[in-house]
């Protein structure tokens, strides 16, 4: 397994075997590999051609390596983000989870089974039952109404006429879309388009939804209350989300966890406090580097330890308050603040912790 490094508090902490979730996961990846050109399947076990530049390796063997030896976890109800730059291997990874590309090695293993076991007709039925997928190219049909695209993936299903309806009624409803059901794809802006798109992901009542870039191509008003969608749909179904982007901002915003990969291995998987608080090397520093750190880090990241001669009382606030959230009592008060938890205290927030932060001198 490649080297990874996270230290969730919500997960299980193992040196060497740091990607699993505390709970059962929904779905977990374990040594994945995924090799475009021909005699792929040799090129994983072999650790001469694994070292080679992408650039040598296609010269020598006309290979190419897109994932690389990947392994996580994703627990059930997470948003897991896979962040990455162009060409980094973020939408072949996904692809392979549910063998839309066929991986070259490694184990899926999704709900306790191995998809990568699974035959022709069980992929069918996983992919008509427990996945939907939302594309960056919204992938509408054109020539059918939204509530007909919406009802899409129950038809495929089988499903009746009446129950399609009552189900694509219900989703157009809770995306926004009321009153639009009779449109065509073309009458709509683009992020009415990607609502449609989303309402038709959810209508199939899926066990996990997977994003490619979908909000990549709308502008960026748009792209912001797409993504509060998506936070407000969370919360309200606790669907388990994958989701990749190129953009720090929007990985930050929606990921409780966010792999970076990088040339298709994975760089670090971790809270997106975690990989501005403490990156991994100096690809991940440089990614976060204008990340405004008070906005992202917690108390946790900054308090120091307690000392015989700090306050015995005085306000008191959790180590999982975000700094920015705590400035103002921090520098309202003229002692420093307690940080408290599980009713004991366990450090101690300043004006020069805070200030440290504020200026960017951290
Ligand atoms: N069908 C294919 N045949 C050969 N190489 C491929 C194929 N699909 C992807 N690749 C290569 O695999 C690597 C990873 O591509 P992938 O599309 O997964 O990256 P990505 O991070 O999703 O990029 P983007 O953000 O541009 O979509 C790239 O070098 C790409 O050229």
């Amino acid at each position: 397994m490649a080297a990874v490094t996270e230290n969730s508090q919500d997960l299980t902490v193992t040196p060497g075997e740091s990607t699993t979730t505390a709970g059962k996961p929904l779905i977990s990846v374990r040594d994945l590999w995924m090799v475009f050109g021909p005699k792929a399947a040799t090129v994983p076990n072999n650790e001469e051609l694994c070292a080679l530049s992408r650039r040598e390796l296609m010269e020598r063997t006309g290979n190419t390596i897109a994932v690389r030896d990947i392994s996580f976890d994703v627990a059930p109800g997470e948003v897991f983000v896979v962040m990455g730059l162009s060409g980094s291997g973020k939408s072949t990874l996904v692809r392979c989870l549910t063998r839309l590309i066929e991986p070259t090695a490694g184990s899926v293993v999704f709900e306790g089974e191995n998809l990568l076991e699974a035959d022709a007709k069980r992929l069918r039925e996983l992919r008509r039952h427990k996945f939907s997928m939302v594309f960056q190219n919204f992938g509408l049909l054109p020539h059918r109404r939204v509530v007909d695209n919406v009802a899409y993936g129950l038809e495929v299903r089988g499903a009746g006429r009446a129950e399609r309806r009552e189900r694509a009624a219900e989703v157009i409803e809770l995306v926004g879309l009321a009153g639009y059901e009779n449109s065509y794809p073309d009458e709509l802006s683009g992020g009415m388009q990607q609502r449609v798109g989303l309402a038709r992901a959810l209508a199939v009542e899926p066990d996990l939804m997977l994003f490619d870039e979908p909000f990549s191509a709308l502008d960026p008003l748009i792209r912001r209350d797409m993504q509060n969608e998506v936070i407000r749909l969370h919360r309200e179904l606790g669907k388990t989300m994958v989701f990749i982007t190129h953009d720090l901002s929007e990985a930050l915003k929606l990921g409780d966890r966010i792999l970076i990969m990088r040339d298709g291995k994975p760089v670090q998987i971790g809270t997106g406090d975690e990989l501005v608080g403490a990156p991994a090397d100096d690809y991940v520093r440089d990614f976060v580097s204008d990340v405004p750190k008070g906005d992202v880090l917690t108390l946790r990241w900054i308090m120091r330890p307690v000392t015989d001669a700090d306050p015995a009382d005085g306000p008191e606030v959790s180590p999982d308050t975000v700094i920015r959230d705590a400035t103002r009592l921090v520098l309202s008060n003229h002692q420093p603040v307690r940080v408290v938890e599980n009713g004991a205290v366990v450090g101690i927030v300043g004006h020069e912790e805070i200030l440290a932060i504020v200026a960017g001198v951290r």
